[in-house]
C-alpha cells in the first residue's frame, strides 16, 4: 500500500503500547495506544484483571444442566448482589481460574462452591471474550451435567451463603427470565442468549386433542 492510502483492513490494526493509568487490588485501568484500520494512531481505555495469567483464560463460565429421572432437565443458575450493577443478577455459576488450576478443575470446584452440586464436565470451549470493548477478560464456557439422582446431589450444600441457587426447567427458561427481569433482577447476557437459543430451537410440543 502506498503511503497515506486508506485501508479498511481490521487485520492491519496493531496495539503499540499499554500504559497502566491506575491499579487496584483486582482491576487495572489501562490506556492502550493502537493503530486503526487506516493506520492512524489512536487511544483506548481498557480494564484488565490484575489476577490475569498470561496466555490463560481469566475464568470459567459453567452451563450446568441438572438431570433427574422423570423430571424436566433444569439449568442451574445463581442469583447474587453484584456491586458494579448495584442490584441482583442471574448468572451461570462462574469463577476465576486459580494459578496452576485447569479450566476443568476450576469448573468442578466453582460449581460445588456456588451451588453445592457435583457435576461432570462434558465440553470446554476455547478462550472466549466477554466484553471486548471494555476489557481483555476471557473465559472458557464449560458445559456440565449434574446427575440429580445421585445421593450427593439430593441435598446440595453450597459453600457461599450469599449466593442463591435457582433451578429452571430449560423449556420455560426464557419466560422465567422475563418474569425475573420485570422484578428488577438483571440477567447476564450469556444466560439470556442461551435462553433465546433454547427457545428458538425447542421442538414444538405435541398437543393431543
Ligand atoms: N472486580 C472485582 N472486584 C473486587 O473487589 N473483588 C473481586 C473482583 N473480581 C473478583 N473479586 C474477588 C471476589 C471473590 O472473593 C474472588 C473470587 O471471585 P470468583 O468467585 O472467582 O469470581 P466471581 O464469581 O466472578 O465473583 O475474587
Amino acid at each position: 500500500m502506498e503511503n497515506g492510502e486508506m485501508s479498511n483492513d481490521a487485520g492491519a490494526c496493531r496495539v503499540l503500547n499499554k500504559e497502566v493509568l491506575s491499579k487496584g487490588r483486582w482491576v487495572a485501568l489501562n490506556e492502550i495506544t493502537y493503530t486503526d484500520p487506516s493506520g492512524k494512531e489512536r487511544k483506548w481505555e481498557s480494564a484488565e484483571r490484575t489476577t490475569k495469567i498470561s496466555g490463560e483464560s481469566d475464568g470459567v463460565v459453567i452451563i450446568p444442566v441438572l438431570k433427574r429421572l422423570l423430571k424436566y432437565d433444569c439449568v442451574v443458575l445463581v442469583k447474587q448482589f453484584r456491586p458494579p450493577v448495584g442490584t441482583v443478577t442471574i448468572e451461570f455459576p462462574a469463577g476465576l481460574i486459580d494459578r496452576g488450576e485447569s479450566a476443568q478443575e476450576c469448573a468442578v470446584r466453582e460449581l460445588k462452591e456456588e451451588t453445592g452440586f457435583t457435576g461432570v464436565v462434558k465440553h470446554i470451549s476455547p478462550c472466549t471474550t466477554i466484553d471486548p470493548g471494555l476489557s481483555n477478560c476471557t473465559v472458557k464456557m464449560v458445559t456440565m451435567e449434574i446427575d440429580g439422582d445421585l445421593a450427593e446431589n439430593y441435598h446440595p450444600r453450597k459453600h457461599l451463603e450469599f449466593i442463591e441457587v435457582v433451578q429452571i426447567p430449560i423449556d420455560t427458561l426464557l419466560d422465567r427470565l422475563n418474569t425475573l427481569l420485570n422484578n428488577g433482577v438483571i440477567v447476564h447476557s450469556i444466560v439470556y442468549t442461551y435462553a433465546i437459543a433454547c427457545a428458538q430451537t425447542a421442538k414444538p410440543k405435541i398437543v393431543i386433542p
